[in-house]
């Protein structure tokens, strides 16, 4: 069962050059983002370039949000990821959709209008109405973190 979900085509080639955003396969999670930007762009090793997608949405309900990542390929096999690490957008926003795009390799990568660069998963959230404590109930974890469970 798929959730509604508002888009505006912010760019003129969707429709037209470029299919209405669609995804890839029966079961993909990820909504393909293409780069809506009008020449090729070529992105130097560490470089960073904050790339539209074209769209915007509105997701509108609180419960949920959506997640920009990386696709597997382009950050592995080329290093193109986010420059933001997770893009998040929240149910309120509006505004275009944009891709921080970072090039963590150590070789160029050219991008090419239209090219699918990330992708977006629609999120449940919860929102944490927060309760200031001065002691937490101890938990068997307690304040291990960061590796204190080993690695073998
Ligand atoms: O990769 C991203 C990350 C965020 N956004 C948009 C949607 C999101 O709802 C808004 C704010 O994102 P975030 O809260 O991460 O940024 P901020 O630096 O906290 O800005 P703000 O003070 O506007 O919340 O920016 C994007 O378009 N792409
Ligand atoms: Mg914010």
């Amino acid at each position: 069962m798929a959730q509604a979900l508002q888009v505006k085509l912010l760019d003129p080639r969707f429709g037209g050059e470029w299919p209405l955003p669609a995804y890839a396969t029966e079961h993909s999670a990820g909504l393909d983002l293409r780069a809506a930007i009008d020449a090729p762009l070529l992105l130097a090793p560490g470089e960073t370039a904050l790339i539209p997608s074209g769209l915007a949405i509105h997701i509108g309900d609180p419960g949920l949000c959506a997640v920009i990542l990386p696709r597997s390929g382009l950050g592995h096999k080329h290093g193109i990821v986010l420059g933001n690490g997770t893009g998040l957008i929240d149910a309120d926003y509006q505004g275009p959709l944009m891709i921080s795009t970072w090039n963590r390799g150590d070789a160029g990568y050219t991008i090419s209008p239209g090219d699918r660069i990330a992708q977006l998963v629609l999120l449940p959230i919860v929102r944490a109405a927060l309760q200031v404590v001065d002691t937490f109930e101890e938990s068997a974890r307690g304040q291990g973190g960061f590796g204190h469970t080993g690695v073998r």
